[in-house]
């Protein structure tokens, strides 16, 4: 699973921490990137010892490490179906989290979050909101009194002229990501392309989102806002939880 910046010991408390909260007989949204990966081999690992638990994968890549652990799998579909469990709580990582700055603030921006940078947040986002608990896990790097990096849009591929206007008329510059070993886009797991799109400082992280989500040719986009439960940062000596 590929790796993005921070430290991979702080990644592996946060993720660990958060798949310590896994109960006998959970269902739980197994996220993407390299701070989810480090829950699910932990999971894994408790699965292996015994523990009775279910993933539900939010990318391919997050389906084959759940595979490898011998995680027993389940389909989205399947779990939040008319007769299926549900989903108990899901561990997912995020690529920027807002910390409102001094005093509590996580309570002010609702840890709101920027993820997609694997091109993951459509599929992370159906199950992370479906989950009874959303648990964020993270390093120190990725705290930020308030979201400024580029927010990725998943597009249909005809719609992404039309999606770069509507980021442009909301006053953001859309790039298309390009693949690091290909000539040409990144394609997601659902076939679509991504644009970033860079607003500077978002003062409202929750307009913004609902602006996004009412463009049409927009798939999903990586603003996460109201859907944190916990945030487990992993740090040089431990893990801070917060609840949001
Ligand atoms: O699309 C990818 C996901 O949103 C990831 O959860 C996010 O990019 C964080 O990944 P990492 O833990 O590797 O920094």
């Amino acid at each position: 699973m590929k790796t993005s910046g921070g430290s991979d010991a702080m990644k592996r408390r946060a993720g660990e921490s958060a798949a310590e909260r896994v109960t006998d007989g959970d269902v739980v949204g197994l996220g993407t990137g390299s701070t989810a990966a480090h829950a699910i081999r932990r999971l894994g690992d408790r699965v292996d010892a015994g523990l009775d638990a279910r993933g539900v994968p939010t990318s391919f890549a997050s389906r084959e490490l759940a595979t490898d652990r011998g995680i027993p799998l389940i389909d989205l579909d399947e779990a939040i179906g008319p007769d299926g469990p549900g989903i108990d709580l899901a561990i997912d990582g995020a690529d920027q989290v807002a910390t409102g700055g001094e005093g509590s603030e996580i309570s002010e921006t609702g840890g709101a979050l920027i993820k997609g940078g694997g091109a993951a947040h459509a599929r992370e986002k159906l199950v992370d909101a479906a989950a009874d608990r959303f648990l964020v896990v993270a390093d120190p790097s990725k705290e930020s009194p308030r979201l400024d990096r580029s927010v990725p849009v998943e597009v249909l591929p005809a719609g992404r002229t039309a999606v770069a206007a509507a980021v442009r008329e909301a006053g953001g510059e859309p790039t298309l990501r390009r693949a690091e070993r290909k000539d040409g886009p990144v394609v997601t797991d659902n076939g679509n392309l991504v644009l970033d799109c860079a607003f500077g400082e978002l003062a409202d992280p929750a307009a913004l989102s609902a602006t996004l989500s009412a463009t049409p040719g927009v798939v999903e986009h990586g603003l996460f806002v109201g859907l944190a439960d916990e945030i487990h940062v992993g740090t040089d000596s431990g893990v801070r939880v917060d609840e949001v």
